[in-house]
């Protein structure tokens, strides 16, 4: 199967939020609105190509058809904890989306997913499924969530995710080289403990202040 694409939303404002994200005196309040404002910003791209379908409308002044949008309806998927953070920019911008709860924390030691919770909507399998991380490291808990996906029939899968290393787009594109990247930046490397270089540390222990 051809590989899906990597899209680098490299647009200023995602870059500059990103910057002040990555700062190690961030507070957690900060990190917390920029994440979220950074998801808003990324739903914007990642559904870039929905389809519109022409229908019927009045305006105050005339009759018209107008563009809305057709066909598959969205879910979105947030790895916890770090996932949630994108949550509520996208549903501001996709008030009618579903979410999907996926409930992965990566073993420090063997860096596998290991997984606690998974709760979809039951019509998973015909919407449009967004999976939200904002780190894709080893590529582990992003392929693992994926297959939990698709174990419940979901096929229209795309990623969204803040950073991304090489290794773990790598590992991603060969085992799910039919879901697409949405991504801010990609990193120089991992280092020892799997963590991204520059990166900017734990997404979840920034958000929630856990550290
Ligand atoms: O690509 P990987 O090597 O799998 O690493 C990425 C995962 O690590 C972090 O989660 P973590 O396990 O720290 O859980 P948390 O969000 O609850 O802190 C992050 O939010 C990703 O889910
Ligand atoms: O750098 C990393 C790697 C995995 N998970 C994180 O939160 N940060
Ligand atoms: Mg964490």
């Amino acid at each position: 199967m051809t590989k899906q694409s990597v899209n680098l939303v490299n647009h200023p404002l995602v870059q500059h939020k990103l910057s002040l994200m990555r700062d190690k005196d961030r507070s957690t309040k900060g990190f917390r609105e920029l994440l979220n404002e950074i998801g808003m910003l990324l739903c914007y791209e990642v559904t870039r190509d929905l389809p519109l379908e022409m229908v019927d409308i009045e305006t105050p002044v005339a009759a018209m058809k107008a563009p809305k949008i057709a066909g598959k309806k969205l879910t979105l998927a947030p790895i916890l904890r770090a996932g949630v953070g994108f949550l509520d920019g996208m549903l501001a911008l996709v008030p009618s989306a579903r979410v999907a709860h996926i409930g992965l924390y990566r073993d420090p030691e063997t860096l596998q997913a290991v997984e606690y919770f998974f709760k979809a909507p039951q019509d998973v399998l015909e919407r449009i499924v967004i999976l939200l991380d904002p780190m894709l490291a080893t590529g582990n808990s992003a392929c693992a969530a994926v297959s939990l996906l698709k174990s419940r029939g979901a096929r229209d899968i795309r990623f969204v995710c803040l950073l991304a290393a090489p290794e773990g787009i790598a590992r991603f594109q060969d085992e799910c080289p039919d879901v697409p990247i949405w991504t801010a930046a990609i990193d120089e490397r991992l280092n020892d403990h799997g963590y991204i270089v520059p990166g900017l540390g734990d997404a979840g222990d920034r958000m929630f202040g856990t550290r």
